[in-house]
């Protein structure tokens, strides 16, 4: 039937067929072409509210409903649709009014108490500034809106000479206050990255009404959705356009000009968007907090209003999208309150510069003031800094630390007294050590004293922008050190930061140290006395009980899953050699798979020497003692060394097993041979004299799709990863490279990763491949390591979801962790 002779009831049909389809666009078609009909139908107007509704666009989801209202025939679904439309308004004593009415007329409704409930927690939140920031992360975590009103009593607009507008508080606030708390107006969460931010949206944009058109400016992809978000949001509610123009958006633009309803005036919210937008990552660097992990880019109204300084007195955070502002300082009536734009850590030019860059503004705030008068010695501070940088790139950390050291002296004396709460350079060089010291386990104690020695310099403000990871680091290696009184001092130093930057309370951030201090020092923490600071990571079903980055020791197959049927398949398969081991031989390789207290002879040696001839149908019992033989110092160094042994000749014979037609048993067990082979120094010589080559064996063998090869691989991976480590700390980074390119260059054929072991070793190895040095980043970056890495996590896990186990949340930190390394 043509649509154009439809009845007022097929069109309504039509509009509730496509409804129910979630077509809401096509069912308002339907039904605006229904009320041509019928101009007053109630019934119509209430499923356009409801249609409204789901596009979230509340004003005309309100109007809708009120006119179903009037027409009286179900008050019901027509109050809870006014009451739903206010809600989304963020009206919320209207949203209370309609929902009050409903649960009067209609005690019956099942919503109505629900959403009376709802909405005086929003009316609480308005008031009172009380969150319950758990249930918020909570929500966000399971990908979930975060329901939570705007709060802004302390604060009043006003326009700040020298800047424009800024915001004040309205009255004296203390050290921790909530100044603010805003719903975004529009938002991307970093976790979003991995969706396809489809790009024939440029062309809804060019449909709209608009006067020039700059879109897709930005390279940023979360960048370019905000602006996305932002347009659409304006685009389903006309009516927010007013608070939306109002913000800065640059000397050219007018923000009191009268904008035609309906104009998406594209190049102002752009502006506005570059202006105002707020990335925490980026900005404040709080990849260093232990909240770290909520990361996004949002355009907050009403936190947009704060002006810059770059030593604040207060902080912004957020949940989802939902932002909280913070004061960090005890604040008098009147007095302005400031955000860093970009963290203070950064020194005074380049903060200038970047300032003038993005914000079009020169700072004068105290902190710029001071280095401003200083920037003589500026320049030398810089000097000092980047030649201690340099200097130490490659060295291993306790010769890094001497030199910081050193530095550390010079620097202080480039400070006057007078500016003892600013010293940013000594926070860098001592920030730099804190790196440093916490490569190495053997300098934990360092570790411990650079952290306390930092907090001597950090002023009142840097601490909120720096502090909190550092205390937690320092509360790690104390407990790891078993020394669970200082540990938990640094964590409670930790709190009360959070408990100041973000209103956290001590359940709150239990809760969320519990679920993501591993980040930094996963599997590292050690249980204490008091088991409800450490919680920390349970031992997984899977015995991944240790998944640090970079690897801080080798693996190894050792004794256990072995049985006495490998003997007797020896002396079995012995008779059915030419050349068979003799007595002494048989009993030699015994001792060494019984792993009993045994002192090498020749027979030792000969034995396997013998047996590694063997043709790979009769091989694999050989290959159980062999793997055991090399966690021996003694057996590793003959077999394996390249100056005094046969090392060439033993990498030879195991790369050459490892191609497709040796049965997979034996390819397991050479892939546990050289995992063991790196027990020793001459087992790790061997494995670096080829590198390459290895790599390239051993990734192949990743995409055999078997649990235990695949496994035994990686292990050797990513042990090999180690091994490059280590040398890469004391100088040498070729082989790295080269290796890393042989991974990349392989990894494109690995279709699937059977187990979430072999995920874990295979994400350790790459992190730990690529740790600290910035041209394997590069080569990651540009080499496309992020998607596999990707791949890897998502075949486990789902990264909007929240991990179902311990080993799920692993692989998703270990991800996470790599990801930051490669995006830093
Ligand atoms: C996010 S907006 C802040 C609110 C803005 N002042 C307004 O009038 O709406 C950023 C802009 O404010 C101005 N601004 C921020 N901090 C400033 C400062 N410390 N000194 C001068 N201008 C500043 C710059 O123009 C900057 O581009």
């Amino acid at each position: 039937m043509s649509h154009n002779k439809m009845s007022f009831d097929e069109l309504k049909n039509k509009g509730n067929d496509f409804f129910k389809k979630q077509n809401y666009e096509g069912a308002l078609h339907f039904y605006e072409r229904a009320l041509t009909f019928q101009p007053e139908s109630d019934v119509i107007y209430s499923n356009m509210a409801a249609a409204l509704l789901r596009l979230e666009r509340f004003y005309e989801a309100y109007s809708c409903a009120e006119k179903a209202l009037k027409g009286g025939s179900n008050n019901e679904k027509a109050l809870y649709r006014l009451g739903k439309a206010a809600y989304g308004m963020q009206d919320w004593e209207k949203a209370l009014d309609h929902f009050d009415e409903l649960h009067e007329k209609f005690p019956e409704c099942p919503f109505a108490v629900d959403e009376l409930t709802k909405t005086l927690d929003r009316l609480e939140e308005s008031h009172s500034g009380h969150y319950d920031r758990q249930k918020l992360y909570e929500s966000h975590e399971k990908g979930l809106p975060c329901d939570a009103a705007e709060y802004e009593e302390p604060v009043e607009i006003v326009d700040i000479p020298g800047k424009g507008k800024g915001v004040i508080v309205n009255r004296e606030v203390k050290k921790g206050t909530l100044l603010m708390a805003s719903k975004a107006y529009a938002f991307v969460c970093d976790k979003e990255q991995s969706l396809d931010f489809s790009n024939d949206r440029n062309e809804t944009v060019l449909k709209m009404p608009k006067r020039e058109v700059l879109i897709g400016n930005s390279s940023d992809p979360l960048a370019q959705e905000l602006e996305y978000r932002t347009v659409e949001k304006l685009k389903k509610n006309p009516q927010t356009a007013k608070k939306l123009y109002a913000l800065y958006a640059g000397s050219n633009f007018d923000r009191n000009e009268e904008i035609l309803d309906g104009v998406i005036d594209i190049e102002r919210i752009q502006k506005i968007l570059m202006y105002n937008r707020i990335q925490p990552k980026i900005m404040f660097n709080s990849t260093m907090s232990i909240f770290g992990e909520e990361h996004g880019i949002g355009l907050w109204i009403l936190p947009s209003y704060i002006n810059n300084s770059c030593l604040s007195n207060a902080v912004f955070t957020h949940i989802g999208d939902v932002g909280f502002i913070h004061a960090v300082c005890d604040l008098k009536k009147g007095d302005e309150v400031t955000l860093s734009y970009l963290e203070p850590f950064f020194p005074y030019k380049g903060r200038q510069l970047y300032f003038q860059k993005f914000y079009n503004f020169i700072c004068k705030c105290h902190l710029c003031e001071l280095d401003r008068m200083d920037e003589l010695m500026d320049l030398q501070r810089e000097e000092i800094f980047n030649n201690l940088s340099a200097q130490t790139a490659r060295k291993p950390p306790r010769e890094a630390l001497y030199y910081a050291a050193q530095s550390l002296v010079q620097m202080r004396q480039t400070y006057t007294n007078s500016r003892k709460e600013l010293q940013i350079y000594l926070i860098r060089i001592l920030s730099l050590m804190i790196g440093h010291s916490a490569l190495d386990n053997s300098l934990e104690e360092e570790h411990v004293s650079l952290v306390q020695e930092l907090y001597k310099v950090l002023g009142e403000p840097l601490k909120y922008t720096i502090a909190p990871s550092f205390y937690i680091s320092a509360a790690s290696s104390y407990s790891r050190q078993s020394k669970p009184e200082t540990a938990k001092k640094f964590l409670d130093e930790a709190f009360e930061i959070e408990k100041v930057r973000r209103g956290a309370d001590r359940t709150f951030f239990n809760y969320i140290f519990s679920k993501y201090q591993s980040i930094s020092t996963i599997g590292t923490i050690s249980e204490t006395e008091d088991p409800h600071l450490f919680k920390v990571i349970k031992k997984p079903d899977m015995k991944i009980t240790e998944a640090p980055v970079p690897l801080r020791e080798f693996f190894s197959f050792g004794y256990e899953g072995l049985s006495d049927k490998v003997l007797a398949k020896l002396v079995g398969n012995n008779r059915a050699q030419a050349d068979p081991l003799n007595e002494k031989e048989l009993k030699a390789l015994e001792e060494i798979f019984n792993n009993s207290d045994y002192t090498i002879t020749d027979e030792h040696v000969s034995g396997l020497e013998k047996g590694l001839k063997w043709s790979v149908s009769t091989i694999t019992p050989i290959f159980d003692v062999f793997c055991l033989a090399m966690l021996n110092d003694s057996l590793n160094r003959v077999f394996c060394s390249i100056n005094e042994g046969k090392g060439e000749q033993t990498l030879r014979s195991l790369n050459n097993l490892l191609t497709s037609e040796t049965p997979e048993p034996v390819r397991i067990l050479v892939c546990r041979a050289l995992t063991n082979a790196a027990a020793h120094d001459p087992g790790r010589e061997m494995l670096r004299s080829d590198f390459t080559t290895v790599v390239s064996l051993l990734m192949k063998q990743i995409q055999v799709l078997k649990s235990s090869i695949q496994l035994a691989a990686t292990s050797a991976l990513a042990n090999l990863s180690l091994i490059m480590f280590r040398n890469f700390e004391a100088g040498e980074s070729k082989p790295r490279e080269e290796a890393l390119l042989a991974l990349i260059k392989e990894s494109w054929s690995i279709q699937s990763i059977d187990s979430i072991e072999t995920a874990v070793r295979l994400l350790q190895a790459i992190g730990t491949l690529l740790w600290k040095d910035p041209s394997m980043i590069k080569i990651s970056k540009y080499g496309g390591l992020c998607g596999f890495v990707g791949r890897i996590t998502e075949g486990f896990v789902d990264k909007n979801a929240v991990p179902k186990s311990e080993a799920d949340e692993i692989v998703l930190l270990l991800c996470r962790k790599i990801m930051a390394l490669i995006m830093c």
